[in-house]
């Protein structure tokens, strides 16, 4: 038998991953009491399966691809990595699939935690099942914030129900590794997934859809983590889909492929993007449709629930899947819900507090791959479907004395998307070993509408990989 209990709170929000946490800091730092409902662990897909122990498993390969390449370590390299380590740390990094660490912040910052699953049952209300068979009914005096997240999205081919196949969550929470892994789709988890586990002792098989991989991105930027794949000992594919797969009684896995041809392995990863956790959270109740992303203004209200009560934060909103820019949209969607509480007008003009105005112009993001690839805002291609006027500048990474001091044999290569008549970087990509934290530097130059000419004035240090900034304005000056 269930029992229905009441509880009322300024602000309800639903998910407790990354973002619902920041949305529901920002709402109590504003005043308001709130409840963050969760159904599985606090901190979300990051914490657990995604993220952090991700990049745990990549952290190691791509320090040793790094240090075989530094002049006298390289002999002391040769053994393959302590896989058993790797993974202990793994566990660690992803605090053996507990919460107790964050579920105690929540409670330091003052925040409510209801575990169970939500929905919504009408406005400003949320009904949550609980794990002991209870019903909570919420409701909320200001606001709702939908931060459910997304997960794997698996294409829909003949077999697929029966051959219990790796997702994002196995690939990153496996206990050893395959020893023949099949990737399929070629995006930001499906290279960094395929470096991780071949630097780990499988022989990956990466199957990508289109002529590249990575296709969203510059092409140079695929063409070299391809390149590097192979090196290491994967067998990459191009312009290849999957017709069917089937798990065989001995426990391998079958793969047709659209070419007729077949590949055998121990694991099946799809890597072929995401969907939204949005299909049980009540959506119809308001008027929404179950399944779908939430569609939002920049203040991350959802366009299509009249009243300003009801906001979509981080990936279910689709505007740029990432942890550190959905916690961008929580810091401004807090203040937003701070603001319509308090009865003041919101300011919402271009960099303004209540605008999450940097999804639409400048999103970065780091694959963790070897190389790494480190991009922020358009690309050339995004440029020309913008019609947007630009002139595009390139510079060879491995030229720089930071590149030889950094790793000899380096291969890297960096592009400058520049707006012809404003004058300002709006996009750019950089490939190559360690590059990854040159990434802010070309998101602040693009949020502060840095004009080129003034960049002059900003010298990089001598010798580092930053010196590549000095690179690209020389070659767009002497060309
Ligand atoms: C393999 C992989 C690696 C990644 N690596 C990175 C990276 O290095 N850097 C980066 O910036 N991004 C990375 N991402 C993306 C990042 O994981 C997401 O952008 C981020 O987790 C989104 O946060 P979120 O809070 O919106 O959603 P989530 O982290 O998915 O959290 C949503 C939470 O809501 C809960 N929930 C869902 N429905 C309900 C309900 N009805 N009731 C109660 N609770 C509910 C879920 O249990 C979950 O805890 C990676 C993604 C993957 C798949
Ligand atoms: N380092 C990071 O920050 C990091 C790491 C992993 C994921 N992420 C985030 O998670 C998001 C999701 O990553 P993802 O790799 O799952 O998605 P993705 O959209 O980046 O890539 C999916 C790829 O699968 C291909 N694909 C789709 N359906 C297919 C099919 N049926 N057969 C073959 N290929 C198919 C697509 O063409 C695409 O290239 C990323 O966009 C990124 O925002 C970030």
């Amino acid at each position: 038998m269930t029992t229905e209990t009441e509880a009322t709170y300024d602000v309800i929000v639903i998910g407790a991953g990354p973002v619902g946490e920041n949305v529901a800091d920002r709402t109590t730092a504003a005043g308001l009491s709130t409840v963050v409902v969760e159904s599985e662990l606090v901190g979300g897909e990051c914490s657990y399966w995604a993220c952090e122990p991700s990049k745990a498993l990549l952290r190691p390969v791509l320090m040793r691809a790094d240090a075989l390449h530094v002049p006298g370590l390289g002999p002391a390299l040769k053994s393959p990595l302590d896989t058993e380590t790797v993974l202990a740390h793994r566990d660690r990094m992803s605090a053996d699939w507990t919460d107790d660490g964050q579920v105690e912040w929540l409670k330091s910052a003052g925040i409510d935690l209801l575990r169970g699953h939500g929905r919504l049952v009408g406005e400003r209300e949320v009904s949550v099942e609980t794990p002991d068979g209870r019903t909570v009914r919420l409701r909320a005096r200001h606001a709702v914030a939908v931060c459910t997240g997304s997960r794997a999205a698996l294409p829909d081919l003949p077999g697929i129900g029966t051959v219990r196949p790796w997702t994002s969550r196995e690939a990153t929470s496996a206990q050893r590794p395959p020893g023949r892994l099949v990737i399929v789709g070629a995006g930001v988890v499906g290279v960094e997934m395929a470096t991780a586990w071949q630097g780990l002792g499988s022989r990956v098989t990466l199957l990508a859809r289109d002529g590249g991989l990575l296709p969203r991105m510059e092409p140079f930027a695929g063409e070299l983590v391809a390149e590097r794949l192979k090196e290491a000992g994967a067998d990459v594919r191009f312009n290849t889909s999957v017709v069917a797969a089937e798990r065989l009684p001995d426990g391998e896995v079958r793969v047709a492929l659209a070419d007729g041809g077949e590949l055998t392995a121990d694991e099946l990863l799809f890597a072929t993007g995401r969907a939204p956790r949005s299909e049980d959270i009540g959506l119809d109740a308001v008027g929404l449709t179950p399944g779908d992303w939430l569609t939002t203004d920049d203040t991350l209200t959802v366009t299509d629930a009249p009243g300003n009560w009801l906001y979509a934060v981080g990936d279910v909103n689709r505007r740029a899947l990432y942890t550190h820019q959905g916690k961008y949209q929580a810091r401004i969607a807090g203040s937003v819900i701070g603001a319509r509480a308090r009865g003041e007008t919101l300011d919402t003009g271009r960099w303004a507090p209540h605008s999450a105005a940097a999804d639409g112009v400048a999103v970065p993001g780091v694959v963790f791959t070897d190389p790494e690839i480190a991009t922020v805002g358009l690309t050339e291609a995004g440029a020309e479907r913008e019609g947007r006027a630009v002139e595009v500048v390139d510079y060879d990474i491995g030229q720089l004395a930071g590149a030889h001091q950094y790793r000899s044999g380096y291969k890297g290569r960096a592009r400058l998307v520049i707006d012809r008549n404003r004058r300002t970087v709006v996009g750019a990509t950089f490939a190559g070993p360690g590059v990854a934290e040159l990434l802010y530097s070309a998101t602040v130059a693009i949020t502060g509408e840095v004009p080129v000419e003034r960049l002059w004035h900003a010298v990089p240090a001598f010798p580092t990989i930053s010196e590549v900034w000095l690179r690209l304005l020389e070659t767009r000056r002497d060309r």
